[in-house]
């Protein structure tokens, strides 16, 4: 069976989501889980796109040993420079460095001629391959590229040192026969073809992302780049875990196969919609949370009678439904301690002395603590704790029909001074923002305001994601409670301290 590479780039094409802008931290947690799911590169970011992001490039790289990580940059010697700097730490440090082909491209977007991009990208695999051991080289809208040309720059930046080709479909154009007909054209076509790895990278325009990568995979492509959830650009990647189950349920027609952890799928999409607030849809392929539902008698009588009259795949596999043993008030640290273990959820004694606190305060509430729940606690806890300026510590909300909604906040301020304040609006919600807004003391803009309920039951807890404008940056945040009002008040709060750490930073960088 050949085996297929698993390309993440999650933290990179997937960051390039409208709206989604995760933080240092975050992007931390997400690479661990990416390494512990078993992919076999991360693409950690754009180190030349912002301090940042060179940053958590650089963190990633040293952090993580489990699995390759690249950087993307431009044919241009700075981009690459940058790169160098946050991936050298690696220990294989690795290039993804692109330039555009296709004639709408070469003319209108970078405005050179055909000889000009092959001399650029020519001159960059050189320059790259001088400082990383391993470069691969993208030909970004290479769907939409004149099929001789395509093979003769190929073959141009082999001999230039590129180690693995990729062959993106930029912009969800292609079709499974007219993809695949590339990859064979180059493998008939590209003289040093033998001596390099192809890739896959597909995008969701048509709703085909998927289907090219496999079609890809059966011409030869022995790397499948895309995000989890399918998150990114537009309408998104190819949604990696739709591949690798495509390819293990289906390993009699692909004969091919990949090194993925199944078990911690579900785990890894869960994360994911998490920290960028990108909710998957129920009827999701492989991981929406009806995907192995079945509504209607006749599928109901057929799986109770064999699962496999309407099931092609078992949901414990991907990590559906795997631990039955929920935690309450009545459990104590060892079995909260193992069941964070078993999670793969790293704590420090330190946090574990707070969630157990926490755990046992909504526990008292909660009949039963869930593993969903139980993620999102520690992650609460993992992800704003260097965020802490402003604190909740008490909110009372007034509302009736006919009446104004007020809210009651105090909160902690910056140096530990108690804030109290009161204020109106047209809704609940309305009435604790404009209170907040007030106890800050400055304008903050709400872009986008999303609520979901951590598992199911009358009693789960309530995740709000929002997206606000303060200080002239966008900034999103997170709240956890069991009281949806609660959790809003601790998402806008979260959103406005991560905005005050990262001038903190900033000006102490400075
Ligand atoms: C298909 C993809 O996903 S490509 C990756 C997309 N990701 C990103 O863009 C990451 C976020 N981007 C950024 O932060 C910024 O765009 C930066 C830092 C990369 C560049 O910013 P700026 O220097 O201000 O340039 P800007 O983004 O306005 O324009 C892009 C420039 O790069 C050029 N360019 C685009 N691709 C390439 C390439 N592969 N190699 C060299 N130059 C390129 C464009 O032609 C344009 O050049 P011009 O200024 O001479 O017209
Ligand atoms: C930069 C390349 C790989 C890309 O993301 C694309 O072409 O979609
Ligand atoms: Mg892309």
């Amino acid at each position: 069976m050949r085996k297929i590479k698993i390309f993440d780039t999650t933290l990179r094409d997937g960051e390039q989501s409208p709206g989604v802008n995760l933080n240092y931290t975050e992007k931390l947690e997400i690479a661990r889980q990416l390494e512990r799911l078993g992919v076999d590169v991360i693409e950690a970011g754009f180190p030349a796109a912002s301090p940042g992001d060179a940053a958590s490039v650089k963190e990633i790289a040293s952090i993580v040993k489990g699995c390759s990580v690249t950087g993307l940059a431009r044919s241009t010697q700075n981009d690459m420079d940058i790169a160098w700097d946050s991936l050298r730490v690696s220990d294989e440090p690795r290039l993804h460095v692109f330039i555009a082909t296709s004639p709408i491209h070469r003319q209108y977007k970078l405005r050179m001629t055909k000889e000009e991009v092959v001399e650029n990208a020519v001159q960059s695999v050189k320059y790259a391959a001088s400082k990383f051991p391993v470069v691969q080289w993208s030909a970004e809208d290479a769907s939409r590229t004149e099929l001789d040309y395509l093979a003769f720059i190929v073959e141009k930046v082999i001999q230039a040192g590129a180690k693995i080709i990729n062959i993106p479909d930029t912009v969800g154009n292609t079709t499974p026969i007219e993809y695949a007909g590339i990859f064979k054209y180059l493998k008939e076509n590209v003289p040093s073809i033998d001596k390099v790895q192809l890739s896959t990278h597909c995008h969701d325009d048509l709703g085909m992302a998927t289907a090219n990568s496999l079609a890809a995979v059966l011409a030869g492509a022995t790397q499948v780049e895309g995000t989890f959830n399918g998150i990114g650009e537009r309408a998104g990647n190819t949604a990696l875990e739709e591949v690798i189950l495509a390819l293990y349920t289906r390993k009699d027609h692909y004969n091919a196969g990949t090194d993925i952890v199944l078990n911690e799928i579900k785990r890894t999409s869960d994360l994911i919609s998490r920290l960028t607030g990108m909710v998957v849809p129920g009827n999701k392929a492989v991981i929406g949370n009806n995907a192995y539902v079945h509504e209607s008698g006749i599928h109901q009588d057929g799986v109770l009678k064999e699962k496999t009259t309407y099931e092609i795949i078992n949901p414990e596999l991907v990590g559906f439904n795997v631990n039955n043993m929920f935690l309450g008030k009545h459990s104590g640290r060892h079995a909260f301690k193992t069941r964070l273990e078993e999670l793969g959820l790293e704590v420090t004694e330190e946090e574990m002395k707070k969630l157990f606190i926490t755990f046992k305060e909504l526990a008292d509430k909660k009949k039963e603590m869930t593993d969903d729940d139980l993620v999102a606690l520690v992650l609460e806890e993992k992800l704003s704790k260097n965020e802490s300026f402003f604190d909740l510590k008490s909110i009372q909300i007034q509302y009736g029909t006919n009446q104004v909604p007020t809210a009651t906040v105090t909160l902690s301020g910056r140096d530990n001074e108690m804030i109290q304040e009161a204020g109106t609006g047209a809704g609940s919600i309305e009435a604790i923002y404009n209170t907040l807004e007030k106890s800050i003391g400055e304008e903050v803009k709400l872009l986008d305001y999303r609520i979901q309920s951590v598992g199911a039951g009358r009693d789960a807890l309530a995740q709000v994601f929002v997206k606000i404008k303060y200080k002239e940056t966008e900034s999103s945040g997170r709240g956890l409670a069991q009281d949806v009002l609660e959790a809003s008040a601790k998402a806008y709060l979260n959103a406005v301290n991560r905005v005050i750490y990262l001038k903190d930073r900033e000006s102490v960088s400075i």
